[in-house]
C-alpha cells in the first residue's frame, strides 16, 4: 500500500513563522537548506522531503529512508549574535529536547540518549544533525535536521536497534501532525535555549535516559571509554565514571549496554 503524502494545505501557515517546503525526492534535505543559508535565507524556513535518498547523519554517517515512511526533515535558525558562542553546542541538544517532548505529547515513552538521539523504550527511533553554515553579510546559520522514523518496518530498518513510530504504537501516524507537533516545539526550545540555558539543560536532563546507564564512548578520536554515565554538565558534555576516574565527553558515539535489539 501507498505510504500518505505530507498535506500542503495543514502545512501552509504554521504558528511561530516556519514556512515549510516540501521536495518529492531529494538526495538530502540538510544539503539543500545549507546551500539557501548561504545564499542568505531568512531564518524559519522548512526543507522536508517525501523522500531523502542520500541524507546525511552524525560522524560521516548515511541517512536513508525508504518514500513517506519517515519525516526528514531540516530547519533554518539563525540565533542572534548576542547569544555566546559557547551556547551552540546546546543547539543538537535542544532539538532532541524538541522532538522527545512532542512524541511524549502524543503518548510515546520518548527519552534521549546522549547528545541528541531520541529512543524510544531503548530503540532509536529518530536522529539528529545541526551543521553551523557561515553567511557573508548575515550572522551564522544552523540547519536543524531531524529523521523520524514513522512508518518503517521491521524489515526496512537499518539496523537492529532502531525502531519507527508505528512499530512502537501499532497505529498509523499522521506525519502532517507530527511535523506540526515538533515544530511548535521547536519553537518553544529554541526560546529557552535563547533565554535560559539553565531551564533548558533542566529539561534536557530529565528526558536524559543515558545518565545512569553503562555506557561505552567511542571518541572520534579512537579513544574508547567504558563506565556509567553520571551527569550532563553545564556545557551539554557527557561525564562518565570509569576505572580510571571520571572523563568527560564533548564528541563521539555512546552505546548504552542495555539497548535492546527489537526481537
Ligand atoms: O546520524 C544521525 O543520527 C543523524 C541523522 C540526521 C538525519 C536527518 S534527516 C533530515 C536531515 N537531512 C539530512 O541529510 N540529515 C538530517
Amino acid at each position: 500500500m501507498r505510504r500518505p503524502s505530507l498535506d500542503h494545505a495543514r502545512l501552509s501557515a504554521l504558528p511561530g513563522g516556519w514556512r515549510v517546503e516540501i521536495l518529492d525526492e531529494t538526495p538530502s534535505t540538510n544539503a539543500v537548506l545549507a546551500e539557501r543559508a548561504r545564499s542568505g535565507e531568512a531564518p524559519g524556513l522548512v526543507i522536508t522531503t517525501e523522500h531523502q535518498t542520500a541524507g546525511r547523519g552524525r560522524l560521516d554517517r548515511g541517512w536513508t529512508t525508504p518514500a513517506r515512511s519517515a519525516l526528514t526533515v531540516s530547519a533554518l535558525l539563525r540565533p542572534a549574535p548576542s547569544v555566546p558562542v559557547e551556547r551552540w553546542p546546546w543547539l543538537p541538544l535542544m532539538t532532541g529536547v524538541a522532538v522527545a517532548t512532542a512524541l511524549r505529547k502524543e503518548g510515546y515513552a520518548a527519552g534521549l540518549k546522549w547528545p541528541n538521539d531520541v529512543l524510544i523504550e531503548g530503540r532509536k527511533v529518530c536522529g539528529i544533525l545541526i551543521e553551523r553554515i557561515e553567511t557573508a553579510g548575515a550572522s551564522p546559520a544552523a540547519v536543524v535536521g531531524f529523521g523520524i522514523n514513522t512508518s518503517l518496518t521491521r524489515e526496512e530498518l537499518p539496523i537492529e536497534t532502531a525502531t519507527s513510530l508505528e512499530l512502537e504504537s501499532g497505529a498509523p501516524v499522521d506525519r502532517t501532525a507530527m511535523l506540526i507537533a515538533v515544530l511548535a516545539e521547536l519553537s518553544a526550545a529554541y526560546e529557552i535555549w535563547e533565554s535560559d540555558p539553565a531551564a533548558l539543560a533542566r529539561r534536557y536532563r530529565e528526558l536524559s535516559v543515558t545518565v545512569g546507564e553503562q555506557v561505552r564512548a567511542e571518541l572520534p578520536g579512537g579513544d574508547v571509554w567504558e563506565g556509567v554515565a553520571t551527569e550532563i554538565d553545564d556545557f551539554g558534555r557527557l561525564v562518565i565514571a570509569t576505572d580510571e576516574g571520571p572523563r568527560v565527553v564533548g564528541a563521539g558515539d555512546v552505546i548504552h549496554a542495555r539497548l535492546r535489539p527489537r526481537q
